[in-house]
This record gives C-alpha cells, structure tokens and sequence, in this order.
C-alpha cells in the first residue's frame, strides 16, 4: 500500500497543457482524457487481476499531476478488484479534498465488492480522496451497499445497459451522467475492456485527448492487451492519432496526441 508522495517539477507542465481539459469548458459533455500505463507489447498488465508497476517514479508523478487536473478518474470494476487502487493524487503540492479527483467505476453488474478496508474507501473516510462513485444498473448488489458509499461521500448512479455485446453502458450515457452530475472533466485509466470498448465506439467523438505512458519493457503473452477490435467495414482502416508529441519522463516516454477523426 502506497503511502509516497509525488513532486511534478512545473518545467514538466507546458508539453502537456494542450492536451488538458479546457479552463472554460463550453461542452455539457465532459472532456475525456484516455490515460494509461503501457508495455512495448500494448500490455497494461502481465495478466488479468495481476496489478503490474510500469511507470517508473518520473511518469507516475506525471499520471498524479493529470488526477489533479481532472474532476473524476473512471476505471472498471475489475480493475477496482484487483488493484484495490487508491484513485487519490498523492502530489506534495496537494493542499485540499478539492483538488482530488472523483473515482468513479464502471460496474454494471454490481460486481465490486468494495468493503471499508478498500483503499479508496479509507482514503475517502480519511478525507484523502473523493468518496468513489459507481455507475450501475439497479439491483440488490446496489442497495445492499449504497449505506456504507453515502458514508464516505460517493453514492450510486444508475444506468441502463445499452443493447450492444455484453451488457456495457453506451460511452455516451455515461458521459451524459456524469455530465449531469455537474463534472467537466473524466481521465479514464482502465483497464483493457474500458479501453477497449471506448476506442471502438463508431465515431470516435467522445475522446479529447490521449495520454499514454509507454515503459521500456515487453509484458509477454497472456497479459491485459489494449487493442480494440477491428474497424468497422466502410470506416478507416486503422485508429490513429493527430497532433502528436513525445515527451521522455525518467525512463518511460509519454505520448500525447488527438485520435484523428474518420
Ligand atoms: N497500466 C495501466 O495504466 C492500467 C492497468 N490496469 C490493469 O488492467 C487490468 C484489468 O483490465 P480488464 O480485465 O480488462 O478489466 P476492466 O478494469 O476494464 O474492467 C472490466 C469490467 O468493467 C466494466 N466495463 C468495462 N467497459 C464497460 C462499458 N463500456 N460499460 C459498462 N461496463 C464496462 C464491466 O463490468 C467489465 O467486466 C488489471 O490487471 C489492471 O491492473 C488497469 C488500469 C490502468
Ligand atoms: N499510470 C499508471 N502506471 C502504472 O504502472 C499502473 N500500473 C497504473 N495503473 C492504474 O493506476 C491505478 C493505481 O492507482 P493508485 O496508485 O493505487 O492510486 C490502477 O488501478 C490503474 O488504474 N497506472
């Protein structure tokens, strides 16, 4: 359990200014930022429910500076289970709960099973992050737990369950509630079925920026792959990015850049 804390030097913040959410945002629609840790073989981790280090000191505390620029951090159930993450920005420069993002975890199937010893349910109880909020749909998994949320601020928003594969919500509901619940801003982190399905979403409308941390090592086979799946027939053959720019950070590259539209 990590309990460091990050200093992010200021020199490191231009290069990656334009790739934020906008001071003055106009959109009712959240800016999405896709942000992730990845191997050279697109691996987020060495195997599903295996949490996996890849970015060394100087690109973590870049990841915790971008928490702290956003107004929620959206993850998946699973990743929630198995990383028990903590989903606080843990920079020295951290003076207040307002400047932490809002946690929020896609569960459609009530699926968490987060108790009080979850990290980020301690954090929050310890008024050092936002109490999560979970998107699902209505259930009993919900109502048995929505007590101990609401105790340390998260609560509950419920969500119908698009008709595509799998029962996942539509990417555009869930931006319209979060909208709706007043946030401007949504970094999504993981793991690779969040990924995944939003970079496969038709138009590819919804994503803002991208920002990816790139460590110099090969995961292997069996590990957590973010590749989307193939292109639909009549759109581009491939998913590329626009407006790109390199950025070393210790030993890992960051990458920011726009997913050019089709
Ligand atoms: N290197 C990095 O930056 C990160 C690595 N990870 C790693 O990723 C792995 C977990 O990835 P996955 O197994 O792919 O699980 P995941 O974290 O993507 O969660 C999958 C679950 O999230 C929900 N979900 C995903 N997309 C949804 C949608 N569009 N609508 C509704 N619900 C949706 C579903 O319940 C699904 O079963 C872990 O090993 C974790 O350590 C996770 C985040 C970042
Ligand atoms: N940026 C980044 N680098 C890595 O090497 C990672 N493994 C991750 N994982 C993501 O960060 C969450 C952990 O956050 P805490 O340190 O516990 O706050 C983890 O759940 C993934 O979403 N990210």
């Amino acid at each position: 359990m990590s309990r460091e804390t990050l200093s992010f030097p200021p020199t490191s913040i231009p290069p990656l200014s334009p790739y934020l959410p906008p001071p003055n945002p106009t959109s009712p629609k959240p800016h999405l930022t896709l942000t992730y840790a990845t191997s050279l073989d697109a691996s987020l981790s060495l195997a599903p429910g295996v949490r996996t280090t890849l970015s060394g000191p100087f690109s973590k505390a870049m990841t915790h500076y971008l928490r702290t620029r956003h107004d929620a951090i959206l993850i998946g159930c699973t990743t929630a289970t198995v990383d028990n993450p903590a989903l606080n920005s843990r920079l020295e420069s951290i003076t207040s709960l307002d400047q932490q993002p809002r946690p929020v975890i896609l569960d459609p199937k009530g699926r968490w099973e987060f108790t009080e010893d979850s990290q980020v349910i301690r954090l929050a109880a310890e008024f050092k992050g936002k109490g999560p909020w979970v998107v699902t749909t209505r259930g009993k998994e919900a109502e048995e737990r929505a007590g101990l949320l609401e105790r340390v601020g998260g609560k509950y928003l419920f969500l119908e369950t698009g008709e595509g594969e799998k029962g996942r919500f539509e990417w555009g509901d869930v931006l319209r509630v979060l909208g709706k619940e007043g946030l401007k801003s949504v970094m999504v982190e993981g793991g690779g079925e969040v990924i995944n399905s939003l970079l496969a979403e038709p138009e590819n409308r919804l994503v803002d920026s991208v920002i990816v941390t790139i460590a110099p090592t090969w995961l292997g086979q069996g590990g957590v792959v973010v590749s989307p799946p193939p292109r639909r027939e009549g759109g581009p053959p491939q998913l590329r990015l626009g407006d790109v720019s390199w950025q070393p950070h210790g030993e890992d590259v960051v990458l920011c850049g726009r997913i050019l539209r089709s």
